[in-house]
Formats: structure tokens, C-alpha cells, sequence
């Protein structure tokens, strides 16, 4: 049988099969993954083929693992060297923002996004929290809607608490597998349980203190809104995983500065202080957002701006 991994703990796995029925399953024996160090052989959003046996408390074993589309990975807390997968085969991810507690910074973002070019997944920025925002807030929000769809990002604003944008939200979702991220605190998971319906997931008031360590062994999860359409949520992991982009080739993801790389003097321009650099001169002339070249700067220097 066919089927779809959507929980994992790394010991054992939940499985869904083409009648949406669920199997408890474990690998058959072990599993080489061609070229990768991973510390986990199967992840959430992997497709599979088992098959059904009672094996003590599992139904089902699992003896071949389809090629991933694309994954997103982390690096792993027993094995430096080995990443941990945190996810696979996604259509796209869900950015999850706010303007207000807790503002979400453009660092953040544009890191993400970049993130998200290096894995190959199409990103939709969602500003949550819509009801919080006064005037000079909502002309904000339009603004950052037009930097961003300038340069091919959807980006849309919705709020949990009064609905709006809601319908729209579960139109972007329909027949994909879609990654939710953010910040804690930006209401993923009231979102998530307003979605997907006979869902309780918990939803935290925000307090002052900071969760470090205490999601650090939840694993990701799939849930289903219909046969087609799924969410995966990855509690505790604000981002989309980590990459390691060489500082020359930054720039590829940047869909702005793509464009324009060509036309920089030198081919190994970093458009930090280089003369002809047709990066610096588009921010010159605002055709590049500052914000966004300040962002690629901070990641050439390698700041941590995540936060
Ligand atoms: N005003 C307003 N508050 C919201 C909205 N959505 C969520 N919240 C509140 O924001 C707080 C955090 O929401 P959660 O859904 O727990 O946020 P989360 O992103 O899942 O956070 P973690 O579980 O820590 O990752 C809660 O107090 C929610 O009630 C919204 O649209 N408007
Ligand atoms: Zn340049």
C-alpha cells in the first residue's frame, strides 16, 4: 500500500493511506538515504510503501521511502554533523507575521524567505492580528504588501479573532500541503484550530518568558482538512530549517537582486562597497527596498538576526 507519513517520533510513525485510514508503522531494518547524514530516516510529509502485518503494537512496516521533492531539515541535537528532517514534500509554507505583540521584524522575514528560495518552496506571508491594527498601522501593512508582492511574495492580512481574510486563507490551502511557521505568539495555532475542523490544538497566552528549551522534543505534525489539503505544524521551530549558502551566492535569493546580478562590474560582486555594483545603485534609485538590502547585509556579515 501507498501512503503519507504524517506523524514521526523517530521510533515509530503514523501513516495515512490513500483512504485517509491511519497505520501505526515502523521502518523495516535500515535505511541508507543517498548522500545525506541524516539522523532520522523518515519524516513528516515523506510518501511510503507498506505493508499491513500486526508486529506486537505496530500494523504496518514500511519498506521504501519515495524521493523527496524537497525537505526542509535542521541540524541535529545528538550528531552535529547529521541534519534532522523536519519535513518533506511541501507545496509551500505559511509565513506567519504580525505587526503588533509581537512584531514580527523584517529580519526575520527576509531570512526566511531566503530560506525558502534555497529549499525550493513558494512562501505566502499571512500578517495575523489584523483587529489590533489602527490606521497608520493598516496604511503599514499595505506598504509591506506592496514591497513584498513587488518582488513575487503573496502576502496577505488576516485575523484569527475577527475572521477576516479567513475564507481567503483556507482558498490558498485547498489541495496542498502547506508548512505553517512563525513566531511564538503569532497565533499559528489559533489559526490552525479555526482551519482545520474537530482540531483543539493548545494555544498559549503569551507571557513574558521565553520558551527556550521546552518545544525542543516535539516533532512535527500533519493534519488534514480534507483528502487533498494539509497542514504541517512544527512547534518550537520558528524557521524554515537551516541552509548553508556560500556568501557569493546570497544574492540568487534575493528575487530582486537576482535579476540584476549580471549587471554588477565584477562577477564576484558581493554589492557590499564594490564600484559598478548595479545592486547599490538599484537601492539608490529605490527600485531594492532598503529594508531588504539591509537584510542581505546582515546576512553577508553573518548577524543573527532572527530574532
Ligand atoms: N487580537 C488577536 N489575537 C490573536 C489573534 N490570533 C491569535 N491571537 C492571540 O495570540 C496569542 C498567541 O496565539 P497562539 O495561537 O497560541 O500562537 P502560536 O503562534 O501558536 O504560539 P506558539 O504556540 O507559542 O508557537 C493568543 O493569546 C491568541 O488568542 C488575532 O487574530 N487577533
Ligand atoms: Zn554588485
Amino acid at each position: 500500500m501507498k501512503g503519507v507519513v504524517v506523524k514521526s517520533t523517530g521510533s515509530w510513525y503514523l501513516v495515512r493511506d490513500a483512504e485517509g485510514k491511519l497505520h501505526r508503522a515502523r521502518l523495516r531494518g535500515k535505511f541508507k538515504l543517498k548522500g545525506m547524514k541524516v539522523s532520522n530516516p523518515l519524516a513528516v510529509g515523506d510518501r511510503v510503501e507498506f505493508d499491513v502485518e500486526t508486529t506486537g503494537e505496530d500494523t504496518a512496516v514500511i519498506h521504501k521511502i519515495e524521493d523527496r521533492e524537497n525537505y526542509i531539515i535542521r541540524k541535529s541535537t545528538h550528531k552535529a554533523e547529521h541534519a534532522h528532517i523536519i519535513a518533506a514534500n511541501l507545496d509551500q509554507a505559511l509565513l506567519i507575521a504580525t505587526l503588533v505583540s509581537p512584531r514580527t521584524s523584517f529580519g526575520f522575514v527576509d531570512r526566511f524567505l531566503v530560506t525558502a528560495e534555497a529549499y525550493g518552496i513558494p512562501t505566502v506571508i499571512v500578517y495575523n492580528k489584523t483587529d489590533l491594527y489602527d490606521e497608520d498601522m493598516q496604511e503599514y501593512q499595505r506598504q509591506i504588501k506592496y514591497l513584498y508582492e513587488r518582488i513575487g511574495y503573496k502576502t496577505m492580512g488576516v485575523s484569527a479573532h475577527s475572521n477576516q481574510g479567513i475564507d481567503e486563507l483556507r482558498e490558498l490551502l485547498h489541495g496542498k500541503t502547506t508548512l505553517f511557521s512563525g513566531h511564538s505568539g503569532v497565533g499559528k495555532s489559533t489559526l490552525i484550530n479555526l482551519i482545520v475542523p474537530d482540531l483543539d490544538l493548545k494555544t498559549s497566552e503569551i507571557s513574558g518568558f521565553s520558551d527556550k528549551g521546552v518545544h525542543t522534543t516535539t516533532f512535527a505534525e500533519m493534519f488534514e482538512i480534507d483528502s487533498e489539503t494539509f497542514i504541517i505544524d512544527t512547534p518550537g521551530i520558528k524557521e524554515l530549517g537551516i541552509v548553508d549558502i556560500p556568501k557569493k551566492e546570497l544574492g540568487h535569493f534575493f528575487p530582486e537582486m537576482r535579476e540584476r546580478l549580471n549587471q554588477c562590474r565584477f562577477n564576484d560582486c558581493t554589492h557590499f562597497n564594490e564600484p559598478g555594483c548595479a545592486i547599490i545603485d538599484a537601492v539608490r534609485k529605490n527600485e531594492i527596498a532598503l529594508t531588504r538590502y539591509e537584510s542581505y547585509l546582515s546576512m553577508l556579515h553573518g548577524e543573527d538576526n532572527r530574532k
